[in-house]
């Protein structure tokens, strides 16, 4: 079983704009060498999370602690390592080759540029001709690509990608995901990705937090159910598991066929039989944060679903990856994004 190693611990943290609170969470630990996806519809904070993250700006409230030091503490080499492509970056008005190394110029770290350049554009699949070209000569995805090769140069400890994927094609999509894979087996970089492509963010990230109104509603593992979705006779929105077991989300007519749900470890239940309860076999168990609980991974028919139980439970009923479990899903607290 693992155990987890945590990179920042959020305690009580709240920010507010305008006397209005836009981020609440009590407690958060966000694990190191890890790509943490944070997944949350428009407005739900995550812009202001990684900006709190990259120390860019300070939480109205509470603590953050990173790799165990008080971030008032944090001395400023420190947070150098730490880096974030904003959402929509700014390129400067000059070449590619000149804002890629703006990051490096600005830390008085000038030796080898060309090579250096070159990696970096070669990592996001640009050709080395790119270096001169002005920014104004470059696509969308290209200058996306380009403000990336730009953070990807520092060769920071994290990296934090608010929307890297926003207006670029699968193409420059699937590029930018390759790029993040390199730096992690790289340099041991640890991201914090969103993105509303929630597809390519599924795929590109290990671990997966949501915010729903400024909250956490799920750190660790969050269970993500995509389309596709049938209807069932009174319109609501079915999933239908590829093993044929069905689980119909109430009250969920007004949806979109393409909506995502996320549901909460803490509203799936295992081995509580119910009338709309459904089998799964438990995949793995592990620790999730150092109180007494687990986290029990369980396939219904492909899908990936977790819920977490106490150490005493899972030894009481003997549960071990190859268990048969009944799961009951409470649909209820589902949260369409
Ligand atoms: N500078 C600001 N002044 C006032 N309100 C702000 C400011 N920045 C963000 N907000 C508000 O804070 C809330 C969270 O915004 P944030 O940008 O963090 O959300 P988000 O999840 O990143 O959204 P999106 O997916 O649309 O980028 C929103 O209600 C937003 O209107």
């Amino acid at each position: 079983m693992d155990t987890v190693k945590s990179l920042y611990e959020l305690k009580n943290v709240e920010h507010y704009h305008n006397e209005k609170r836009v981020l609440n969470i009590d407690k958060l630990i966000l694990e190191q060498s890890k790509i943490t996806g944070v997944f949350g519809p428009n407005g739900s904070g995550k812009s202001t999370l990684f900006s709190i993250l990259s120390f860019v700006s300070k939480p109205t409230f509470g603590t953050i602690l990173f790799n165990g030091v008080d971030s008032k503490k944090l001395e400023h080499k420190v947070k150098q390592d730490i880096v974030i492509l904003p959402q929509n970056p700014y390129l400067l008005k000059r070449s590619v080759f000149d804002n890629v190394i703006y990051g490096l110029s600005l830390r008085n770290d000038t030796k080898n540029l060309n090579q250096r350049v070159t990696q970096a554009l070669n990592q996001v699949g640009l050709e080395d001709s790119f270096k001169n070209r002005k920014w104004s000569q470059l696509s969308g995805g290209e200058a996306q690509r380009v403000a990336l090769a730009a953070r990807l140069i520092l060769k920071p400890k994290v990296l934090i990608l608010d929307e890297p994927t926003s207006g670029v094609d699968t193409n420059s999509a699937q590029l930018i995901k390759e790029a993040i894979f390199l730096a992690k087996q790289k340099w041991d970089t640890t991201l914090f990705i969103s993105s509303h492509d929630h597809n390519w963010l599924n795929h590109t990230c290990d671990k997966k937090i949501a915010l729903f109104q400024g909250e956490l509603v799920q750190s660790g593992s969050i269970n993500l159910l995509f389309a596709p979705w049938k209807k069932d006779s009174n319109g609501n929105l079915t999933k239908e598991f590829f093993c044929g077991q069905k689980l119909v989300f109430e009250n969920s007519i007004s949806k979109k066929r393409d909506s995502i749900v996320m549901i909460s470890s803490d509203d799936i239940y295992l081995n509580k039989k119910s009338s709309n309860s459904i089998k799964a076999v438990i995949t793995s168990i592990y620790k999730e944060n150092c109180d007494n609980q687990m986290l029990v991974e369980f396939v219904i028919g492909g899908i990936t679903l977790n819920s977490k139980l106490s150490k005493n439970i899972i030894e009481e009923k003997s549960l071990l990856p190859g268990s048969e479990v009944d799961v009951t899903i409470d649909t209820s607290k589902a949260c369409w994004i």
